[in-house]
């Protein structure tokens, strides 16, 4: 058996995904064809990719143990299922297993080929007890496709995913309780003798931005409140990095989610509203008067498109 370049293969790698090649039609839970980008794509086994059906890497976070259970690798002796000359198809189903149809071979993390005749889904789930084969574990433990867009399904918002108010405000407090009752040259003497409320007011921003309710807005005086409180502070870039440094231990401390997806979204925005706060400090600074709360959610955002009359920017 020397399969060529165009015979549609998918190798089971070691507690890894499914590496997908030759001529095979990859659809999407809602049965649209995936753009491949180059020989080999590599399909989710583990069933924690956020691109699903795509791998994304997550398997190496998650620890993943993909060891084929299914009996022994090559359970057909190493030998192809019979060929029945249909166009090789991989197709995700929702919440479910790979469905395979046409011509394709299943090879095991040992290199033999598996039997496929009357197994014809793969496990997506990462959890099935024959692997790589799907054996229906996937309704028993609930798995769920990342949220599709547009679908009805919202994912839930940084401001839920965080633990909601009570853990912005012990992020807060801790935050501030540390930074006033430890040596801390740089930024101590910024927040001596803050407003008591100080910590739960910011709370309230944090919320507001992460999704959840308006009540910075509604209750301690919207953006042009917090605007005041930064104008004319002369905040340094040390004093920045400082702030966003410790607000990121504090989050361990106080037990913030630890998933990177959350962090990147958290760090982006401290990295966000720092830059902010310290230009609207600068004496002088043309501080935006008027603004909603920013929102700050999972994307990402595109990067900023400096005008023509922008330093730099024309030739
Ligand atoms: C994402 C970044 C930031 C956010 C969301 C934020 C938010 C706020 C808010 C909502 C207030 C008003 C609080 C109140 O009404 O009591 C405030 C005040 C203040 N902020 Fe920030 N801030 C940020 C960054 C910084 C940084 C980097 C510094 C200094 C290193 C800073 C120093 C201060 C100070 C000194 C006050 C006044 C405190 C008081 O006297 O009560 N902020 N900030």
């Amino acid at each position: 058996m020397s399969p060529d370049d165009t015979t549609a293969q998918i190798h089971v790698s070691v507690d890894g995904p499914y590496l997908v090649t030759g001529d095979v039609e990859i659809l999407d839970a809602d049965g649209h064809p995936i753009r491949t980008r180059g020989p080999v794509t590599h399909l989710c086994r583990c069933g924690g990719s956020r691109n699903a059906p795509l791998c994304d890497a997550t398997h190496g976070l998650k620890g993943f143990d993909g060891t084929e259970t299914c009996g022994a690798s090559g359970a057909g002796g190493g030998r192809r299922s019979p060929r029945s000359g249909d166009a090789a198809c991989v197709r995700a189903l929702v919440d479910g297993p790979l469905q395979l149809t046409g011509d394709i071979d299943v090879i095991g993390s040992d290199g033999l080929v598996h039997d496929t005749t009357g197994r014809r889904t793969l496990c997506r789930c990462g959890r099935s007890r024959t692997k790589p084969f799907c054996d229906g574990t996937h309704l028993e433990v609930g798995f769920r496709d990342p949220v599709p867009a547009g679908e009805g399904r919202e994912p839930p918002t940084m401001y839920e995913w965080a633990g909601g108010v009570d853990a912005l405000e012990r992020l807060t407090a801790r935050f501030y309780g540390d930074l006033l009752s430890e040596p801390d040259p740089i930024l101590e003497p910024v927040f001596r003798g803050m407003d008591p409320g100080h910590p739960r007011h910011v709370a309230a921003w944090l919320g507001e931005t992460f999704g959840g309710p308006p009540a910075f807005s509604r209750e301690h005086g919207g953006y042009e409140h917090m605007v005041s409180k930064h104008r004319g502070l002369a905040l340094t870039e040390i004093q920045r990095q400082r702030w966003v440094e410790r607000m990121c231990a504090t989050a361990d401390l106080v037990g913030l989610p630890r998933d990177p997806d959350f962090r990147a979204n958290f760090v982006g925005y401290l990295e966000w509203g720092t830059r902010i706060a310290v230009f609207n400090s600068a004496p002088g600074a043309r501080v935006i008067e008027h603004a909603p709360v920013p929102q700050w959610g999972w994307g990402q955002s595109p990067p900023y498109t400096p005008q023509p009359w922008e330093t730099g920017t024309l030739d």
